[in-house]
């Protein structure tokens, strides 16, 4: 049989359905899932309770996690035909370098976890490596931060940075990211202390206080200085320090130092109102993350899908990016149509970690970019320009 795809087939990021499709002419099937749904439901199994019960749960009764998913079902894709779209253009430049595609990993603290090795971290590096998706990599990871960049190829990773209450610490950790090739600084702001979060709170669970994902602090010259001594003679000392440093209740006046600390581009994710975007740009940031943290920390609040549109107005042309409830290719066309520069993707690919590794990953990250290629095909829109709010109609 001939490698090269039937015409009628997509090419680029559809492509994975070719792949599929003609492995399983070869009698091999998919062995990783091809929904949401299975996806999480198998991570249930692979992963341990705790570790899923962190990974999937969130704030409160979960209202908000859940309708982060379900704003998506109240917009609607309007299908253009006679458009002819062979070729799908889905790159886009972001700070002067260009993206194959708007797709990137959101950070995700415990992805260490995760894996079954325990370097979920680095498991992500290197899918973002396989695939040219970019990663995002938590300040809590598992593994330095300077090894999960030298995994990263040529793709681009972020640090995102949760701001310790010591500014040399902070300083230290950007110092760090900037050194190791890092080409952008998240600041996460909705996070500076813990929401509540029942599941685990049932079962007295939160992996930083079993000193996982600490490995930035432990490796940090600041934060052993602070420590005052290294951190495996006093490993119950180093969690304690960790847990009286960790969070920093930002104010507006705290911009201007986060600002003064890097001349990497600067982001601030966590922002849902727009008069906080209008602020944020003001005070010389280089673009605004809509997010409400995947409904983990504010049960109550409304879905970062909904308050999109106005961050994006108010961003007046600066970048936006946007993750919370998305879980397939229809929901980052969606995503795209109502604004976002780049759509984060969060949970989905933790669970493809805990499915497969770098593997498990790489599948989800190929199934939610072909589906995206395809429904851009099918539907009439070859390239990003062509999604607009105008491609979508809001559903009774
Ligand atoms: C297990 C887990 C850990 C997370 N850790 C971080 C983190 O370290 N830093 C951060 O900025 N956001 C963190 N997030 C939030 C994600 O970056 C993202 O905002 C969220 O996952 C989006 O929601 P979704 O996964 O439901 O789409 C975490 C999310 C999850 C699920
Ligand atoms: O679990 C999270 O979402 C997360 O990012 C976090 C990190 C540190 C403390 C609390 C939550």
């Amino acid at each position: 049989m001939s490698d090269q795809p039937p015409p009628h087939l997509p090419t680029a990021f559809g492509n994975y359905q070719n792949d599929i499709y003609l492995r399983a002419l070869g009698g091999v099937l998919p062995d990783l899932p091809m929904t949401f749904a299975e996806l999480e439901a198998r991570a249930a199994q692979a992963l341990p309770p705790s570790v899923m019960s962190y990974v999937a749960g969130g704030a409160g009764d979960e209202a908000t996690q859940r309708a982060n998913a379900e704003a998506f079902a109240h917009w609607g894709l309007y299908p253009r035909m006679f458009v002819g779209a062979r070729e799908r253009d889905l790159t886009v430049d972001l700070f002067g370098t260009t993206w194959p595609s708007p797709l990137f990993m959101a950070p995700i603290g415990v992805i260490g976890l995760c894996a079954q090795d325990g370097h979920g971290d680095l498991a992500t590096a290197r899918a973002a490596a396989r695939t040219g998706v970019p990663m995002v990599a938590s300040t809590l990871g598992n593994d330095p931060l300077e090894d999960v960049a030298a995994e990263l190829g040529g793709t681009p990773g972020y640090f995102q940075l949760y701001t310790p209450t010591d500014r040399d610490l902070a300083e230290s950790l950007v110092r760090r990211a900037e050194n190791a090739g890092y080409a952008a600084i998240v600041v996460t702001l909705d996070t500076w202390v813990t929401g509540w979060r029942p599941r685990d709170l049932a079962s007295g669970n939160f992996p930083q206080l079993r000193g996982h994902c600490l490995a930035n602090y432990f490796t940090d010259p600041v934060f052993r200085r602070l420590l005052g001594r290294h951190p495996q003679d006093d490993p119950q000392g180093a969690v304690l320090l960790w847990t009286r440093i960790f969070g920093n209740a930002l104010t507006w006046d705290d911009l201007t130092w986060l600002r003064s600390l890097t001349r990497l581009p600067l982001i601030v994710k966590g922002i849902c109102h727009p008069d906080d975007a209008r602020r944020a740009k003001d005070g010389g940031v280089d673009a605004v993350y809509c997010s409400n943290h995947g409904g983990r920390q504010a049960n109550g609040g409304l879905p970062a899908l909904t308050v999109l549109p106005e961050i994006v107005a108010a961003a007046d042309g600066m970048p936006v990016l946007f993750d919370s409830g998305v879980r397939s290719g229809a929901d980052m066309v969606k995503a795209l149509a109502l604004g976002a520069t780049a759509v984060g993707l969060g949970r989905p690919y933790a669970y493809g970690c805990a499915l497969g590794g770098t593997d498990g990953i790489v599948h989800v990250l190929k199934s939610v970019l072909a589906e995206a290629d395809l429904i851009m095909a099918v539907d009439g829109y070859p390239s990003r320009a062509d999604l607009t709010p105008d491609s979508l109609r809001p559903l009774p």
